[in-house]
């Protein structure tokens, strides 16, 4: 799992790190992680250049710098301003072999250290004509802490920034990394810790593939499971005029981990659920979790009456538009932006120039989870805990996708875990799937996709599990 914090967390840790161990240790710390991570991914006969700027994310490069001389490796260093460059920093990459060069051209590898979270978003001046060149020429570009020009907190750009292959951070990573638009240039990111203390700090989190340990036990069932114990879902899906998406909320749902699946809706789609999925009981009776709306009819009963059930719920699609002042169970709603929009009568631009803020306002109103779609999920809880979604692709933004999505996330509901893991762990599964499928795709693959995908999250393959080795 990666995890991010604000500028203002992150300058608070540092001031107690460095009352205890010094600042130039933090430096020296930041310096041999990013020496590290750059002769790790840029290959040793490759020359250097590194842009250097005048505040301590310069210094951090200029002392990386020497350590990579010291390795042998040639460097070149290109200054924003001579006489700004951090002083110590600048004598030991000289000392150690670095060279001095006007412009940064003719290079393949960068190093950009021009501005780290101490500056305002976007670039002017000479700063902009390396970014302009970099987005021409696409050196293969290392960035140190966070790419130059990015909005640190927030992910916005204004105005012109570095585009990064990899993004070597320290401590933690930077909202920016993860949310908007800013994200897009990050590229890879790889932490460097530094000893800085943040736990129980509030944190941005991203789940990744690696993280199923912590999900296992809730949702692979155990060796006395049945059908009951693994959790019924509800599903209240679909129209006449969208019978698809009944289909793709049950195809969604019967790729999670749930023991039975229940379908309440007219009788006609009801018998066409079946008649394509026969595991679908068309009765009512005990759920364990509802998910309701997905191209379902505009009306207010079916929320109202799963909300009857007192079970956690997923509010998708239709359903958003019937909302209740407040919710008294663990809710997830999964709107879109212009979902979300038209849940808060805000205009559908404000929430996709602020995700965030808009998802925490709705989960703070509704007292729900809200998982906010986008080409970053945001996934909020009430009590503003927030996860960020980074798997899938844009392949995903396929009819259905969503469909798929709430009857799957529905299924890890009822089958125990809570609306902001079920939310979490649904859409990095989802994107994961689509990833295996890479595209074009329809959304009925990601469905059969799926269980595949939930399968290797739970039970990761271990060195030694090859097939040969089967007895
Ligand atoms: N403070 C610490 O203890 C540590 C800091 N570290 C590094 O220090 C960085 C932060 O250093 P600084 O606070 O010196 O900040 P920066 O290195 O981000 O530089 C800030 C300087 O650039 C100027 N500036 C900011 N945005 C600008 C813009 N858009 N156009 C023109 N000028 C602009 C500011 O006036 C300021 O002088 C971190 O990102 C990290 O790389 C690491 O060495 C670890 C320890
Ligand atoms: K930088």
């Amino acid at each position: 799992m990666l995890t991010a914090h604000t500028v203002a967390q992150v300058r608070a840790a540092e001031e107690v790190a460095a009352a205890d161990a010094g600042w130039d240790e933090l430096m020296r710390r930041a310096a041999a992680g990013l020496a590290q991570h750059v002769a790790r991914a840029v290959p040793a006969t490759e020359t250097l250049v590194v842009l250097v700027g005048p505040g301590n994310n310069g210094g951090d490069a200029l002392f990386a710098a020497a350590h990579l001389c010291r390795e042998g490796r040639r460097v070149n260093l290109c200054l924003l301003d001579e006489a700004k460059a951090h002083p110590a920093g600048l004598a030991a990459a000289r000392e150690a072999g670095a060279q001095m060069v006007d412009r940064p051209e003719g290079h393949r590898h960068v190093v950009d250290a021009i501005f780290g979270i101490g500056a305002r978003p976007g670039l002017a001046g000479t700063a902009a004509a390396w970014a302009e060149w970099i987005e021409r020429e696409r050196p293969f570009v290392v960035a140190v802490d966070v790419p130059s020009g990015i909005g640190v907190d927030d992910g916005r750009l204004d105005g012109p920034a570095i585009r990064a292959d990899l993004t070597v951070t320290f401590a933690t990573a930077k909202h920016g990394l993860l949310l908007g638009p800013a994200s897009a240039l990050a590229g890879r990111v790889e932490v460097v810790d530094i000893g800085l203390d943040l736990a129980g700090e509030p944190a941005l989190e991203a789940l990744d593939a690696g993280d199923g340990a912590r999900f296992r036990d809730a949702i692979v069932p155990g060796h006395d499971a049945h059908k009951y114990t693994r959790g019924v879902l509800g599903v209240r899906a679909g129209s006449p005029q969208y019978a698809g998406a009944a289909h793709l909320c049950v195809a969604g749902a019967q790729a999670g981990p749930a023991g039975m699946i229940r379908f309440v809706g007219a009788q006609d789609l009801a018998r066409r659920v079946v008649d394509r999925a026969p595991e679908i009981v068309a009765r009512r009776g005990r759920v364990q979790a509802w998910v309701v709306g997905s191209g379902g009819e505009d009306s207010p009963v079916p929320l109202a009456s799963a909300l009857r059930d007192e079970v956690p719920i997923v509010v998708d699609a239709t359903a958003l538009h019937h909302l209740p002042q407040s919710f008294e169970v663990d809710a997830l709603l999964t709107p879109h932006a212009g979902e979300l929009a038209a849940v808060l009568g805000v205009d559908r631009e404000a929430v996709e120039a602020d995700p965030l803020r808009h998802a925490r306002e709705a989960a703070e109103r509704y007292t729900a989870t809200v998982l906010l779609k986008g080409p970053r999920t945001l996934v909020v809880a009430p009590d503003g805990r927030t996860r960020v979604n980074l798997s899938g692709t844009p392949w995903l933004g396929t009819a259905g996708a969503g469909d798929v999505l709430a009857g799957f996330i529905g299924s890890l509901l009822a089958t125990g875990l809570d609306a902001f893991d079920a939310g979490s762990v649904g859409a990095l599964l989802h994107g994961l799937a689509a990833e295996r499928l890479r595209g074009p795709l329809v959304a009925s693959d990601v469905a059969r996709e799926l269980g595949s995908v939930l399968h290797d999250f739970c039970e990761p393959r271990r060195p030694g599990d090859g097939e040969g080795e089967r007895p």
